[in-house]
């Protein structure tokens, strides 16, 4: 059909819109020719889901430093734990999204704040601990003390969910703690796991 004009794909479209199970909706594309005009069809389909929105604490733009993640985003976090409170903070994303070199900056920012209120509250005996581990193709491994092999999680009627035999070392100062990071770092398995690293240093700090 040489020198016959061709009708544009996108008109010969026909969008057939229906609900899905998932809530989205399921369009259903009907080409009813191909380029030389011939009566084929293509079914085609696609998901269309419905936009979603989510609310966040605080935003943080590229230009933005590690230091003021920490001050806004963490650090009240990372000094709740002096009071007794459980923390956590960790970093989620797509790879070399800036994880690790995040954690970076908020963990030495983090320990120095904590040594600092040490330093400040004579009037109180702190024992700060520290253990760290490494999830890794799911085996769980103790950074501080790679000669255990795999560790088990037992779930202990008293505090809940435990690592067995998880080395947890006394920190003497805050060299000692550095010293500690940087055993783990040479510790661990995976090149970009260094975020479970950090991410599951855990400070206990009592009375
Ligand atoms: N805020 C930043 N300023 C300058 N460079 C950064 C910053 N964040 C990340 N980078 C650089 O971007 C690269 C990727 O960062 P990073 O390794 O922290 O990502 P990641 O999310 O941990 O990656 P992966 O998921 O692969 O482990 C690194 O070279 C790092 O130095």
């Amino acid at each position: 059909m040489v020198g016959t004009p061709v009708t544009p794909a996108s008109k010969m479209i026909q969008r057939t819109p229906s609900t899905t199970p998932g809530g989205g909706t399921r369009v259903r594309e009907e080409d009813s020719s191909n380029s030389y005009g011939s009566a084929i069809k293509q079914e085609r389909t696609s998901i269309e889901r419905p936009a979603t929105s989510y609310k966040f604490d605080k935003v943080f733009d590229p230009s933005c430093s590690t230091l003021k993640v920490y001050e806004e985003g963490a650090k009240n976090v990372a000094l709740s734990a002096l009071t007794g409170i459980n923390t956590t903070i960790f970093a989620y994303g797509q790879t070399s999204s800036g994880k690790t070199y995040t954690m970076r900056g908020i963990t030495e920012n983090a320990v120095t704040d904590i040594f600092e209120h040490i330093k400040n509250t004579q009037e109180r005996a702190f024992v700060l601990k520290v253990s760290a581990l490494e999830i890794y193709n799911e085996s769980v491994i103790d950074l501080l003390n790679r000669e255990s092999g795999h560790l088990r999680l037992l779930d202990d009627p008293e505090r809940g969910i435990i690592v067995e035999k998880l080395v947890e070392e006394v920190v003497k100062d805050i060299n000692h703690l550095r010293h500690l990071i940087g055993i783990c770092e040479g510790s661990r398995l995976c090149i970009n796991s260094l975020e479970f690293c950090f991410n599951f240093v855990m400070l206990c700090i009592q009375e």
